[in-house]
């Protein structure tokens, strides 16, 4: 009987379960820690901004001023002095003036409002070295200035250990001066895609034969999700050799991932190597990714993918990419979602049907080709996978699917 999808990624889960801790790290350059995983607490060594600066192009004042009364708008004309260019280091700004500031530009002593240009007659600055005022409106103290440590003060935790490192997170780590971070060292995974008639792209295309596109599908998705992957070519039918392409490159790996060979023709190449190791083939009810194996090869834990690319992809993202999760928190789970179907599907009974989509801007989701394992053309104008519960035989456009963004 086939298992559930539940059932396998639970068992995928419990196989991998050994890699969850402890993690060995290792400092890397900013931008190559793009993606990866933050192994420590980040403490910031400084405070954002470090200084108080201005918000606006315009006149660092004294908020006192230019304060309302009985008899006037609260306007003054102020004595404009030295300017202060962004990247300068102020003097103190006496009562009764004003000081011409730029964006980002650090706050004179004294001083503790800005009035953006455009609110002040003249609304030009004076050029440098002219003596001149200006006529300013009533400020309140603390206008269009940016505190320092109002984004973040020094000495607290500015990201935690396990977040996954992204533009943002990179950012923060730039903005606090930091040159290189300390992330896990990722997973490796060795990944061989297998079959007699599969060529690497680029090579000539015997009659018979397709280019091998599970290898950079997989390695793709693989490497979006923070692992490291190792490739080992393509191997052929024969299961002698696919053992011996393994055993030369299993050292150091983590995880060893095949394509196809696993379904119930003459010419098996991954259930016939796996034949004395602890792997099981098995029927998962999903579709595509019905086939799968599943256990260890020499000790290092094993998954058998199906052969068709839409089926390697499904079985990673429905199987591999939600055990990495769980067990490790990264990658982050794939946002879901519950919109309506912009058209009418049909499910196979018993199997938990995943087919391919594309969210629209009105919020339905389009279907991408049919439910065919092949097609990954469609898969390519997808952005979403849709997923048809086990129970659910046909639905009508409109019904409300769960979706998963990718
Ligand atoms: N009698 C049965 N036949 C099949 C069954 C079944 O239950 N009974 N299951 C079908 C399903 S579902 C799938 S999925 C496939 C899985 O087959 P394998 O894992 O053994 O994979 P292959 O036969 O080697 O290949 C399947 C398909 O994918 C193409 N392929 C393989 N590798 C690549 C690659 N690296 N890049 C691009 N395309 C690849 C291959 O040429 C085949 O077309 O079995 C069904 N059959
Ligand atoms: O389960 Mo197979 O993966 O549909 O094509």
């Amino acid at each position: 009987m086939a298992r559930s999808v539940a059932a396998h990624r639970e068992a995928v889960q419990e196989l991998l379960s050994g890699l969850g801790s402890p993690h060995s790290t290792e400092v890397v350059p900013l931008m190559a820690a793009l993606g990866r995983v933050l192994a420590v607490d980040v403490v910031a060594p400084l405070s954002l901004p470090p200084f108080a600066n201005s918000q606006m192009d315009g006149f660092a004042v004294r908020a006192a001023d230019l304060v309302f009364n009985s008899d006037n708008d609260g306007g003054a004309e102020l004595a404009v002095v030295d300017p202060v260019p962004a990247g300068a280091a102020p003097a103190k700004l006496l009562p009764g003036s004003a000081a011409p500031i730029m964006t980002g530009a650090m706050m004179p002593e004294g001083a503790d409002a800005v009035v953006p240009i455009e609110q002040a007659v003249p609304d030009v600055f004076p050029l440098p070295g002219v003596a001149a005022t200006v006529r300013l409106p009533a400020t309140d103290p603390g206008t269009f200035v940016r505190d320092a440590g109002s984004d973040i003060s020094a000495g607290t935790v500015a990201l935690r250990s396990g977040t996954t490192l992204g533009p943002g997170q990179l950012g923060l780590l730039a903005a606090l001066g930091l040159g290189s971070v300390e992330v896990r060292t990722p997973l490796r995974v060795l990944l061989v895609p297998t079959g007699d008639e599969v060529v690497e792209p680029g090579e000539a295309l015997p009659p018979g034969k397709i280019y091998d596109s599970n290898g950079t599908l997989l390695e793709a998705a693989m490497a979006q999700a923070g692992l490291h992957v190792t490739r080992a070519g393509v191997s052929g039918d024969d299961p002698s050799a696919l053992l011996d392409l393994l055993r030369s490159h299993t050292g150091g790996v983590d995880l060893v991932v095949s394509t196809g060979g696993v379904s119930k023709g003459a010419y098996e190449v991954v259930r016939q190597a796996m034949d004395s190791q602890p792997v099981e083939f098995v029927s998962v009810a999903m579709q595509p990714g019905g086939p799968q194996g599943i256990g260890t090869f020499d000790d290092v834990p094993f998954l058998g993918f199906p052969g068709n690319p839409v089926s390697c992809l499904v079985s990673f993202e429905m199987f591999l990419r939600p055990a990495l999760t769980a067990l490790l928190g990264s990658p982050a789970a794939r946002i879901t979602l519950r919109a309506p179907l912009a058209e009418h599907l049909t499910s196979p009974a018993g199997k938990h049907q995943v087919r391919r989509g594309t969210v629209l801007p009105d919020g339905t989701v389009r279907l991408e080709g049919g439910p065919g394992s092949h097609l990954i053309h469609a898969l390519a104008n997808s952005n979403a996978l849709v997923q048809v519960p086990e129970d659910v035989t046909e639905l009508e456009a409109g019904a409300e699917v769960e979706v998963w963004m990718l």
